[in-house]
């Protein structure tokens, strides 16, 4: 039963549980990728069906695609939504600033074309992914499988004239075989500790021939929804800073979650 989840589940489930009230009837939503992007999802299907809301969503990925779908939201592809209102997705880590890292589960291209076409991207994480500086967690890089170790050679090349303190680059598996994006692409996984300019290293990546798109997402997050353990939850404004959002719930424990199916 849900009302088991561990600390970083109910920290995740909360903040994506309040992100979903911010989704207004006649919207077009993008619907992120992720664990914390699916508890998002079956809440607005939930409100689909308890609520009559109409939405259309444009999914990341064929995981949310897939979920969307199964929850009774209508999806539409990207082009055929034009715009959208909101995004709504997950991170790996983002600071003070609202930059973030993503592509922890692979889908950072999809998930950046979207939130770069919506008014408004609003991220959802348990507390556990802020960070004073990004680059803790290793940033994907989505590049294109020709060529794809002179790539990695010329990225780690780049690397080299950047303020970060690792320049090694792996190449991310799915067992024992190369993992493949959406797009048929593979991912490099940057393992660089440290950050130190994320606008200037976003720039540089993308101008090596046979990378496609990296995971720092620079001024494109407007709000963050930080879930914790305890079921609280806080709202990272870019403009107005951090305000305190009504407990979901009494406290953690059954209550919390009684409003979720098995
Ligand atoms: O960027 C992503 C997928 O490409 C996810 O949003 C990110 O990896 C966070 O995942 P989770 O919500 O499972 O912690």
């Amino acid at each position: 039963m849900t009302g088991e989840l561990s600390p970083i589940d109910t920290a995740k489930y909360v903040a994506a549980r309040r992100a979903a009230d911010m989704v207004e009837d006649g919207m077009r939503v993008g619907l992120g990728t992720g664990s914390t992007a699916a508890w998002l999802v079956r809440r607005l299907g939930e409100r689909v069906r308890d609520e009559g809301l109409r939405i259309k969503g444009v999914p990341t990925s064929t995981r949310t695609a897939q979920l969307a779908c199964e929850v009774g939201i209508e999806v539409v592809s990207l082009d055929q939504a034009g715009w959208l209102d909101l995004t709504i997705d997950g991170a790996d880590e983002f600071d003070g600033d609202l930059n973030l890292i993503k592509g922890g589960g692979g889908a950072h291209l999809q998930e950046k074309i979207v939130a770069t076409a919506s008014d408004q991207m609003v991220v959802i994480a348990d507390a556990g992914k802020e960070v004073e500086t990004l680059g803790a967690f290793p940033l994907p890089v989505e590049v294109i499988p020709f060529g794809w170790q002179t790539t990695r050679t010329l990225i780690e090349e780049a690397l080299d004239t950047m303020d970060v303190l690792g320049t090694s680059a792996a190449l991310r598996m799915n067992g024992e075989a190369p993992f493949v994006t959406d797009e048929g692409n593979h991912i490099l996984d940057l393992h660089l500790q440290r950050i130190g300019n994320a606008r200037q290293l976003a720039l540089v990546l993308n101008q090596v021939p046979g990378v496609v798109e990296n995971g720092l997402f620079i001024d494109i997050c407007d709000k963050v929804v930080v879930g914790y353990g305890d079921g609280r939850v806080e709202l990272r404004d870019i403009n107005a800073g951090t305000i305190e959002l009504d407990q979901l719930a009494d406290g953690a424990g059954e209550n919390l979650f009684s409003d979720l199916a098995d």
